[in-house]
Parts: C-alpha cells; structure tokens; sequence
C-alpha cells in the first residue's frame, strides 16, 4: 500500500517549483504501467494541513525507472468493535575536493492534530470499496504479472508459495481460516489477540491501523487488505510476494514483519508500529532538506537497499511516502507490495531458443538498477523539495525521464548533485549502484565520504529530526482516517480464498 498519507503532487506549497502543481482533490493514484500490463493502486487521500499527499510513479517501456500514480479510493471496513483503547493518540569518486558545508537544521515536525482515537475490536472485518478510475479518468485494467522480463517469476513465486506455509494451517472449508490461530516464535497468535485502535493510513486494498496486542500489550500496526480487492486489482501475485519478502527480510531500516494470517474476507500483517509518521511529511513540512539531512536518510536506504539487492529483491516503491520514521527518528521502509525476488536466470538461458520472443530477448526488464535510480530521485527531491521530472500528465514526466534533462538549483551541493546525475542515468549499465562494483560505488561516493557504513547500520548516526511521540501508540504524526468507511465483510467463495492457499 502506499499511503492514505501520502497523495503526491502537490498543493501549493512553499518552495514548491512553479512546474509542481497543486494535488487534485486530494486524490491521487499509484500506477505502474509495464510494457504490456498496468498494476495500479488506489489510495484515498486526505488533504489535510494542506501538504502535498501523492505520489507518482510509473514506469516506461522505454526505462527502468517506476513511476507510481496514486489513484483517489476509499477503503474500508465494518468494524463491529468495542472501543477499548484510547489513544490520542564504478567506484566513481568525484575527483574534486569538496568540503561539505554542514549546516544547522532543526528538526522538523509534524504539525500535530490531537485525534481522538476510535478503539475498535477486530473480531469482524473488512471489504474495500474503491474507486477504480485514476486520476485521469483511465480505468484500472491492472495485471498481475510484472513487466519484469522473467514472467515465470510469477509461475515459481506461485510453487514457492505454496511450499512455503511453515506457520500456517489449512483452511477448513467453511472459509473460516484456521490459520488464525498459527504459532511463531513459541507463541500462538489469533486475530482476536489484536485490538485495532485507530486507521493510521489507507492504500490500495485497505488500511493499517495501529492496534494492540493484548498478549504483549505492545502496540503494532496491522494491514489489512480485502481479498475481493486483491483479487479484482489481479494482485495476488504482488501481495504474495510481499508477504513472503517480508517474511524473508531482516534489517534495521526495513519494517518487520511480526506475523500474517487470513480470514474469509481479508489478509492480515503485523508490523512493529512505526509512530513518527512518514518521511513525506516532514519534507513537505520543511519544503526542503540541508544536505546533512538529505544524507543521512540516503544513507540509512542505501544500507537497506544493498541488504535487499543481496537477497536479489528489487524494492521498487523508493519514495518518501513510503519511508517512515520511527521514535528513535531512523528510518523504516515500509510498503514491500511491489517488491520483487529476482529470480535465477538461468530458465532463459536454457530455454528452448526457438520459441523465445524477441521481446524477451529484447526487453530490458526490471533489475535492482531501478532502485538506484530512485534513490536518485528521492535525493533530488529532499534536497530540492520537489522531484527532477514533473509534469501534469504522465506522457510529460515519461518524455522528460527519457530527455535526461534535469533542472539544478543554484545552489545545489555540487557533490550531492554528481552523486544524483551518477544515479539519474538513463542507460542502466552506467548507472551507479547497478555497476560491477554494485552498490559499494554508492557507499564510496563522496557524498557519503564522512559516514562509517557500520555505524549507518548500527544506527550510530544522529538523527536529524527526532519526531514528536509522547508514547510508543501515538498516531499523532498520520494523518486523520475516518473510521465510519469501513465495509461490511464479505466473505469471497471457497474457489477464491483458494487463491490465497498459501498467504
Ligand atoms: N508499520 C507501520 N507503522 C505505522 N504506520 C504504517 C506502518 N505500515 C504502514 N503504515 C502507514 O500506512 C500507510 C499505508 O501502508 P502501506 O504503504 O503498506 O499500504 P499499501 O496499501 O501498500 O499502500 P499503496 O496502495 O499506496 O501501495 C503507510 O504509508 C504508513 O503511513
């Protein structure tokens, strides 16, 4: 999902580019359109404080880069629930010397809106309704499959799947999953362990709210997604894989996932709750990043990202709606629905050469290059408060990606700005970070030339903005969700929840 926080393009605001235009109506789409197939996400938006909530991506035939166009949606669910709980809650170093500046920079904060929390129980749940037309009117004709040029990745990841339920239970055949009641880590969890509390943010399939485990009596944010959408978005594929990337994955910067189970109507995560809210915000709030700070952030990604591409995942959704902050002020990547494990290649190679079409031999595909490229689109846009390629309609921002033409501010930090050029490059092969030398040219660029990667890592570096949380459960850094959308629950039919065997 992508935020319910997080429409990207932009209200007025200030220090915002003439060529970054107000949001519209606070909808905002999430597409991502491959050579052949459209994967789009819906998000219902909330406008307020007047900050800039979407985000656009998509990504061209003709480059590797993803774009996202976030679609206006609701989603919702019928919570029959009990309010419980309150919360307000190339190694190609620069060859000049450059000394960075390093300037003063006060933590920037969320202008906090004391909500009052509407507690919910979950013992019911969930269907979404949404809006399926993006902004521009299109309609969602998504697929499932990725552009990616290893389509059996989908095949496989489907096996996979299905051999890969170690915490999971059959279903019975009512629908009602038995897996609700799984065991992990010597503990047996169960939906009614979980006391929601308050919808912190919405995407395509759902919303997450923050809840509580009444077990721990930990707080925690839990996603659900409604299968019916899911399945109508032709998403299980992208779901799947987040789940199971999610399950895989283990690393400071990455949010971690406590635990996953269905039920006749939804798909359900469990995330450590992170309370500082998003990254997007804060850069909205601030207009722009000091170099210092932009660093800091970049640095912390780059450190998730060469973990992820090690583990041949390609992440695919780096944008700051989808970086959130946590009480220590370091960085969670959220949001792994798009996220991909790349797969052996070898299938291509031994196929039967006679029978493969020219596109697959042609086409450029996705790899880890794409994320590289992003982060040089997420620096450009925190140290400048806007993104390089901005245009009101998609077919602008394709034509200006493909242009390589990137508009510099004056005063740009000249190192930042060579590290950006050395990400925004067009042919993938000369990219930084998708070189021989593979994400070490990042990390040794001059750019990061004070940092020590292992005190990145072990979190030793000061954050620049420490968010404003008065408890672990405090929503107040998100955006307000009604409570009264959420659906009743529709239970989908046995052929379909068979779909989801292996989530
Ligand atoms: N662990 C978490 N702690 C706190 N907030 C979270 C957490 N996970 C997600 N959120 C909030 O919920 C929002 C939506 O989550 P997420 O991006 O995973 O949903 P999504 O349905 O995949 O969105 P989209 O459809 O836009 O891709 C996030 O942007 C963030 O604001």
């Amino acid at each position: 999902m992508s935020t319910t926080t997080s429409a990207r393009l932009c209200t007025p605001f200030t220090g915002m580019s003439k060529n970054f235009p107000p949001s519209k109506n606070g909808s905002s789409s999430k597409l991502i359109a491959g050579t052949e197939t459209h994967m789009i996400k819906l998000t219902a938006l909330h406008n307020k404080k007047q900050i800039p909530t979407t985000r656009t991506s998509t990504n061209n035939t003709n480059t590797e880069a993803t774009f996202t166009f976030k679609l206006g949606r609701t989603t919702g669910s019928d919570v029959s629930g009990d309010l419980s709980v309150n919360s307000s809650e190339s190694s190609d170093p620069v060859e000049s010397d450059y000394s960075e500046k390093s300037e003063d920079e006060k933590a920037q904060q969320v202008e906090n809106t004391h909500v009052s929390a509407n507690s919910h129980s979950i013992s019911s749940v969930t269907t979404t309704s949404m809006n399926n037309e993006t902004v521009d009117g299109e309609k969602d004709e998504s697929h499932d499959a990725d552009d990616i040029t290893n389509t059996e990745d989908s095949d496989r990841s489907e096996q996979d799947d299905g051999n890969d339920t170690d915490d999971e239970e059959t279903d019975n055949e009512s629908g009602e999953s038995s897996s609700n009641l799984t065991e992990k880590g010597g503990r047996k969890y169960h939906l009614d362990h979980f006391q929601i509390i308050k919808t912190v943010g919405t995407g395509t399939f759902g919303r997450v709210c923050l809840c509580r485990d009444k077990v721990s009596n930990k707080y925690c944010a839990m996603k659900i997604l409604a299968m019916t959408e899911v399945i109508r978005l032709k998403q299980i594929e992208h779901v799947k894989n987040e789940r199971n990337i999610l399950r895989e994955i283990r690393h400071p910067f990455t949010i971690s996932l406590e635990w996953s189970t269905k039920d006749e109507s939804n798909l359900y995560m469990i995330f450590d709750y992170v309370c500082g809210g998003e990254l997007f915000t804060y850069l909205r709030n601030a207009g722009k990043f000091s170099s210092q700070t932009s660093n800091f952030y970049a640095a912390e990604i780059v450190s998730a990202l060469d973990y992820l591409h090690s583990l041949q995942i390609i992440y695919r959704d780096l944008k700051p709606e989808n970086l959130l902050i946590n009480r220590d002020g370091h960085i969670k990547i959220t949001d792994f629905g798009f996220a991909k494990k790349l797969r052996d290649r070898t299938w291509t190679l031994c196929g039967t050469p006679e029978y493969i079409a020219p596109e697959i031999i042609q086409s450029k595909g996705h790899n880890k290059a794409v994320d590289w490229w992003a982060l040089g689109v997420l620096i450009y846009e925190m140290l400048v408060g806007y993104p390089p390629f901005y245009d009101e309609q998609p077919f602008g921002i394709y034509e200006k990606i493909l242009s390589g033409k990137i508009e510099w501010e004056r005063h740009m930090d000249p190192i930042a700005k060579d590290l950006i050029k050395k990400l925004l490059v067009n042919d993938r092969t000369k990219r930084l970070g998708n070189m021989k030398n593979g994400a070490d040219d990042v990390k040794r660029h001059r750019w990061f030339k004070n940092l020590n990667w292992n005190d990145v890592y072990n979190k030793k570096l000061m954050p620049p903005i420490l968010p404003d949380v008065h408890h672990d459960g405090d929503t107040t850094n998100f955006d307000d969700y009604s409570e009264m959308d959420w659906k009743p629950t529709i239970a989908i039919d046995q052929k379909d929840l068979k779909l989801f065997n292996d989530f």
